[in-house]
């Protein structure tokens, strides 16, 4: 910077020099300076010189005038500059001064000093000239300072050329003569270096570079050195020398009190010329200042002055007022609403960056679409075969694909192609499969957007995308566009209003219906979307000629999970019978969407890695249904023997529930190892015994709310008291009891009534749909169900208290029980299997794999060091050394247990 800010100097003294180079060429040669200086203003002097000999040639040294003697010293306002040494010319250094020399390599100097005495030969282009001219009358502004780069940059890259072509022309004058003189020895052992060194073509580079990048740099600092810097054509001075230099001597035409702390002291210019001709004051633009304290006391002190100069009120120097900023200061004022300004503009550009295809963007692009055009032939690889269980929704949606394949088919009978079809069902059902499989097969450009990208912060947007996006999509006809979760803008308008409503979203839903309108007949667009929640969507969507089709996906049955989790098993290294497996997996994941499928694939196979498996087995994908049924085992919990006594009873009273009650789940599998988040115990049952449960009778629900109330009804017969543990049973039984009353028509007290609760009816939310007596009866009729589930179990396990204990004790003994286990201690099941669940889990089927041993294969009391082998007994969570696996612990044993808590109370 320092080299930056010389450079700045030397080049304002260029120009400077240039601006008084006529008025300099007139001076005697050889006088220095100072001495000149004071020659002049003798001349000129309106004091008469008083001894009587002043010196015109300025060859003697004059003493000072009176009064005057301070002006002439180094430090006086009047001296430019501190004396030169006698008989030494300023030029005789060359043009750039010694000091800023210091550090610049030898080569550079010398070429800038060539090329400021150049300006000074040959003086300023006039338009440059001029430039400084107003620059230093008008002050700067950012257009001249535009003009001054571009001349100052065109001067420097002539003065560059000049340079470098003398170079060239001392070089080729040069060469005969070295070649003659040189020693052809020297020159055969240095051949390379001294061509490099005569090479005329590397100096001119290195001229080039330097000295163009000197100036443009020079330029550049000044400018900044300009504007953070109050400019060089002022000079601070004292109240005293003021008054003895300027108002004693009538200089003085007004004052101007800048921001109330300084004084400008504008002269009569042409009297200073005439007294001091060299003196910076005569330059235009040139003006002294000095600072106040006070604007009362700095006024208080010219009047004093004026009075003592007994200068005429109607002749007093004028003071006037001003307030000022400089450039830093208006920097700083609009700096952040540029910046600001600057942020958005650039977010906006950001904003409209992402956008696809073509079309108007509305202010910066704001309103461009955001939609993702995939291409069929490269993009879109998925085909219907990859979209499994579903058949009558692929059946429907196959019927959009012939449209866009064959048009003629359904025009030529006058048929209307539909518009488009909402696939609406639960999270992870495969719409978006189904969409992207209906652009595979129809081999067509698809745009995939998401409702929610419609809408933004700025008002106009979202109608100005959807009109884009159509627009796109017309000129990629035939062409599918998906418009993922429409309900974020595809609400019903009444419901939304409600709280304010929402003026953009409700005009980016009217942009999309007068946009599905807005096709003809022959457009082959078709319009997809997918939602969670299609009864919330508005009824003008829904209509014939916007969205025809209404597609439900439900989640998959038994058969369809049998067919997904084909699809994805494909993906997979199993050995395992594909048959069988698929059947047992799909009977264990009731309730799973394509989703959960999915990633239950991909978390065996991630279980079967941490084993550093071949293959994926069975196992894996037992253990990977359990823990995205239950979450994560948390071995690291440690119960108490306590706890661990009542978890093992809690689970084992649901165990027996289960066993004996007709209408309840099998069980497949209890543990008392904690998972998740806050489960003590884990029972897996099979619902419906595995197939697909369409209807409950009371019975059944009867035996279910008994069974999830088997848990409580064991601890109090086992324990003196109960714990915190049933809660999530309690939730479970009230909730379905509740339903019974208000929905399923199965109290005779409450009879046969619907009433939609809080999330169905917004209604609901702030009125009960039913009166205070009513809500008395269904608490009466709930009360009455959840007590009579209770009676149920209890008189249950009171009669199976043993066979309770027995289970428990198991469970303490070895942590997870299975089917087989439950029929090695309490005997066969009386009732019957459904067939599903005989094919899969009955006889000759290999146990339920998972965390713990199964088939009532003994579990080894001391594990080895790092836990039983993988897959040997289900050893479970055990992982390979070195993936962060903790070693099984050891079982616990039931007497040991009581053991301990009798020395724990004690
Ligand atoms: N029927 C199916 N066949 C095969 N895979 C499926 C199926 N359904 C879902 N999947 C798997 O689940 C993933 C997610 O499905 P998708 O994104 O289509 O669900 P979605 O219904 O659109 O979910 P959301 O409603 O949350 O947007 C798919 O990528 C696929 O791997």
């Amino acid at each position: 910077m320092a080299t930056l800010l010389r450079g700045a100097r030397s080049s304002r003294q260029l120009v400077e020099a240039a601006r008084l180079s006529q008025h300099l060429a007139r001076r005697p040669a050889g006088l220095p300076r100072p001495l000149y200086a004071y020659a002049r203003s003798r001349h000129y002097a309106t004091q008469p010189d008083q001894d009587g000999k002043h010196n015109v040639d300025g060859k003697t040294p004059p003493s000072s005038a009176k009064g005057m003697e301070h002006l002439y010293s180094q430090q006086s306002p009047m001296s430019s500059g501190p004396p030169q040494p006698p008989g030494k010319k300023p030029e005789d250094d060359g043009v750039l001064p010694g000091h800023m020399k210091k550090g610049m390599p030898a080569s550079m100097a010398e070429d800038i000093d060539k090329a400021l005495q150049r300006v000074k030969k040959e003086g300023m282009p006039q338009e440059l000239r001029d430039t400084i001219k107003e620059c230093s009358e008008e002050g700067m502004s950012p257009a001249r300072a535009a003009k001054l780069w571009r001349l100052t940059t065109q001067m420097a890259r002539q003065n560059a050329e000049s340079v470098i072509n003398e170079k060239v022309k001392a070089t080729e004058t040069e060469e005969p003569k070295k070649e003659s003189t040189a020693d052809p020895e020297n020159k055969s052992k240095d051949g390379k270096k001294e061509k490099k060194k005569d090479d005329p073509f590397s100096s001119i580079t290195e001229i080039k570079f330097d000295l163009s990048n000197f100036l443009l740099t020079a330029f550049v600092a000044y400018l900044l050195y300009r504007l953070v810097i109050p400019t060089e054509n002022s000079r601070e001075i004292t109240w005293q020398e003021f008054r003895n230099t300027f108002l004693d001597k009538g200089l003085v035409e007004k004052l101007v009190v800048i921001n109330a702390n300084r004084v400008r002291v504008y002269l009569q210019r042409e009297s200073v010329a005439s007294m001091y001709p060299d003196s910076p004051a005569a330059q235009p633009g040139f003006y002294y200042y000095f600072s106040i304290g006070s604007v009362e006391a700095f006024e208080r002190r010219v009047e004093d002055a004026q009075n003592s100069l007994a200068i005429p009120t109607s002749e007093r120097i004028p003071i006037s007022y001003h307030e000022e900023g400089s450039w830093l200061n208006t920097l700083f004022a609009f700096g952040p609403t540029l910046l600001f300004i600057g942020a958005i503009f650039y977010l906006s550009r950001r904003a409209a960056g992402g956008a696809g295809g073509g079309g108007p963007g509305g202010v910066f692009g704001m309103g461009k679409s955001r939609a993702k055009k995939f291409n069929h032939e490269t993009d879109i690889k998925v085909k219907f075969a990859d979209v499994a269980g579903m058949d009558e929704a692929k059946l429907e949606i196959m019927e959009f694909v012939s449209f866009l394949k064959k048009p003629d088919m359904f025009q030529k009978l006058g048929a209307k192609i539909p518009r488009g079809a909402i696939l609406s069902g639960p999270p992870g059902t495969g719409k978006t499969l189904l969409a992207k499989a209906t652009a595979g097969e129809s081999g067509v450009p698809f745009f995939s957007v998401s409702g929610s990208e419609f809408v933004e912060m700025f008002v106009g947007v979202g109608p100005s995308r959807v009109r884009d996006l159509f627009a796109n999509a017309r000129k990629n006809t035939p062409c599918i566009i998906f418009i993922d979760e429409i309900d974020a803008i595809g609400k019903s308008r009444s419901k939304q209003s409600f709280g304010g409503g929402n003026d953009e979203r409700e005009s980016t839903l009217n942009q999309i219906l007068t946009e599905m309108d807005g096709f003809n007949t022959s457009e082959q667009i078709v319009v997809l979307a997918g939602t969670n929640r299609a009864d919330v969507l508005d009824k003008a969507l829904m209509r014939p000629g916007r969205f025809d089709r209404h597609i439900n996906i439900d989640p998959p049955t038994m058969e369809g999970r049998r067919q997904i989790f084909a699809v994805h098993l494909k993906k997979i290294v199993t050995h395992e019978d594909l048959e069988n497996l698929k059947g047992r997996v799909a009977a264990l994941t009731p309730g799973f969407s394509g989703a959960d499928i999915a990633n239950v694939v991909n978390e065996a196979a991630l279980v079967a890695a941490r084993r550093m498996a071949d293959s994926v087995v069975l196992a894996d994908f037992e253990k990977a249904i359990e823990r995205v049924i239950g979450g994560l085992e948390r071995r690291s919990l440690v119960l108490s023997p306590e706890e661990k006594k009542t978890v093992a009873y809690h689970e084992a009273g649901h165990a027996i529930c289960g066993w004996y009650f007709q209408y309840a789940d099998p069980l497949l599998k209890v543990s008392i190892i904690p998972r998740g988040s806050g489960a003590l115990g884990y029972a897996q049952y099979l619902p419906g015994g595995g197939g697909d449960m369409v209807l409950m009778n009371m019975r059944q629900m009867m035996d279910r709310m008994a069974m999830t109330l088997g848990g409580r009804v064991s601890e109090e017969l086992h324990f003196d008291t109960v714990t915190t543990g049933a809660s999530d049973d309690f939730n479970k039984v009230t909730s379905m009891a509740t339903r019974m009353v208000t929905k399923w028509g199965m109290s005779q007290k409450i009879g046969y009534v619907y009433y939609p609760n809080s999330s169905e009816s917004s209604d609901a939310q702030f009125q009960k749909p039913f009166s205070e007596k009513t809500a008395q009866d269904i608490d009466g009729e709930v009360r009455r169900i959840v007590d009579e589930a209770y009676i149920q179990c209890k008189e249950l396990l009171i009669e199976k208290k043993k066979e309770v204990g027995i289970v428990a004790e198991e469970l303490l003994s070895k942590e997870v029980l299975g089917r087989d286990d439950m029929i090695r201690l309490l005997g066969p099941r009386t009732w019957p299997d459904s067939s599903d669940f005989s094919k899969y889990f009955g006889a000759g089927q290999p146990p339920l794999g998972g965390d713990g041993p199964m088939g009532g294969a003994p579990k080894p009391t001391t594990p080895g060091p790092n836990g039983p082998e993988p897959g040997q007994g289900g050893g479970g969570a055990a992982l390979p050394p070195g993936l962060g696996g903790d070693p099984v612990p050891a079982p616990t044993i039931y007497k040991a247990l009581e053991e301990a808590a009798k020395q724990w109370r004690r």
